[in-house]
């Protein structure tokens, strides 16, 4: 089934036409908005979305050069995070005052990622719920997780793209502590993305008894790093992280899983990295994330 926008009252430019963003599209062309693809290398007609047996399709408008995207001041960004320089001259275009840049990334340090190339743009930092698996080009098959898809800040800031993607069926969540909220998502993906990449088996490998305990190893060392950067974060986090991943749908996979299958770099940086780094600057010994990060560098894609 073909869905189109009902009304043309916004236009909102994604910036990463991959399984996030594509699934970010298709809800606010949902909800109305018109959705215009910055740079996609193999540009597509129609998103599709396969949820849960059913097919749509929404349809999108491609540009090439950031000149063509005229007045536009909302912005979903789903490039992974190590591809970001690679769209500075996409996000250069939102550098106003009035613009506000949605960051769909995993991971630590959505806003300074942004803000070296639109300063003066809001950063809205969100956090993804949903599993999704990008088949082809425009194509994503897309699992809901939890009872939430999107956490963001709560804040009147992109007010009118946070109504958008709630009519168009994504579930929101705004929240007052967005450093935990960045942490407890982190503590899955800095166990669960590094061992299906690295084994290359999907998300049930978590299931595996001596797999769980080196993640619960992983995850407590990305804990205590956490409550050093200020993050209200318990032993329950872990619990509930361990949990959910022993739980997701049979199938599901991980964002790194999918880009070493595809031969793609992979996006370690922002998260093992990311928490080796700060593991450094408390002084905090994280043997296991530093072991994985090692590996991760020496296999890059
Ligand atoms: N997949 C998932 O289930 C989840 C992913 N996330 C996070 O969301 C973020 C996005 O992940 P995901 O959607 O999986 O990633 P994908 O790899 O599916 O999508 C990224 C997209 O960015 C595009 N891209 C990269 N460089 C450029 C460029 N220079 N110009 C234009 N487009 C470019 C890629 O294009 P091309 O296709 O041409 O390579 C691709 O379509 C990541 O931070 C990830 O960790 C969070 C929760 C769940
Ligand atoms: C938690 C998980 C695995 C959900 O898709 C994810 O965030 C990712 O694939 O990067």
């Amino acid at each position: 089934m073909t869905q189109k926008s009902q009304s043309s009252s916004q236009t909102v430019a994604l910036i990463g036409a991959g399984a996030v963003g594509l699934s970010l599209a298709a809800a606010l062309i949902k909800a109305g908005v018109d959705v215009t693809v910055c740079g996609a290398r193999t540009p597509f007609n129609d998103i599709i979305v396969n949820e849960g047996g059913q097919q749509n399709r929404y349809p999108v408008r491609h540009i090439t050069v950031p000149e063509e995207l005229g007045p536009c001041h909302m912005a979903v960004l789903a490039v992974k995070a190590h591809h970001t320089d690679d769209v500075g001259s996409w996000l250069q275009h939102f550098d106003q005052n009035n613009a506000v840049i949605l960051a769909a990334q995993n991971g630590l340090g959505h806003k300074p990622r942004v803000a070296k190339y639109a300063p003066q743009a809001e950063v809205l930092p969100a956090i993804i719920y949903l599993n999704v698996e990008r088949p082809s080009p425009g194509h994503v098959i897309l699992r809901r997780v939890t009872d939430c898809d999107v956490c963001v800040p709560q804040t009147a800031i992109g007010a009118s793209l946070i109504s958008s993607l709630k009519k168009g069926g994504m579930r929101v969540r705004q929240v007052d502590d967005m450093t935990t909220v960045i942490w407890t998502k982190l503590l899955s993906n800095i166990a669960v993305n590094p061992i299906t990449a690295l084994t290359g088996r999907r998300a049930d490998v978590m299931r595996d008894p001596l797999v769980e305990q080196t993640g619960r190893q992983i995850m407590r060392e990305a804990l205590l790093v956490g409550l050093a950067e200020g993050a209200k974060l318990s032993e329950d986090n872990i619990e509930q992280a361990m949990t959910w991943l022993q739980s997701v749908p049979p199938g599901s996979t991980t964002s790194m899983r999918e880009d070493r299958q595809a031969g793609r770099p992979l996006e370690y940086e922002a998260l093992t990295g990311a928490v080796v780094d700060a593991a450094d600057r408390h002084g905090i010994d994280v043997p296991y994330n530093r072991f994985l990060h090692s590996l991760l560098m020496a296999i890059k894609y």
